[in-house]
């Protein structure tokens, strides 16, 4: 995944924090908080599952982007970013 796309979307993500819910997904989810959101990542992370043990590639795909975008938004929520998790994977590099 680019990191620049990972990177475009949270950053599109923390607008909604002051967004309305009427009118954006994520600002709904915000408003729902942080047990409805850790909810979410834990179903799509179930239908990545269920993509790969089932449907093909580009099932797979999608399915991976929708956890990624959930991901981002309990991120997002905690003040977390992209780039922390980017500077985790690099420290761990051998
Ligand atoms: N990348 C995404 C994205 N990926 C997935 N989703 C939403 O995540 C939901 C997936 O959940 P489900 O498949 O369970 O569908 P659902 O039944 O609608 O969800 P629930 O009501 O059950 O929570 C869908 O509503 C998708 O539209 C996303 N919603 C928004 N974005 C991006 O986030 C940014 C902000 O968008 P708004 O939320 O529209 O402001 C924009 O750049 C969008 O492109």
């Amino acid at each position: 995944m680019a990191m620049d796309a990972i990177e475009e979307l949270y950053q599109r993500i923390l607008t909604r924090k002051s967004a309305s819910p009427d009118i954006s997904y994520t600002a709904r989810l915000f408003t729902l908080g942080e047990d409805e959101i850790v909810k979410k990542v834990g179903e799509e992370a179930i239908e990545v599952i269920l993509a790969a043990k089932s449907q093909g590639n580009l099932r797979l795909v999608e399915e991976v982007a929708d956890l990624t975008y959930h991901v981002l938004v309990l991120l997002a929520l905690r003040g977390v970013s992209p780039t922390d998790v980017a500077a985790e994977l690099a420290r761990r590099q051998k």
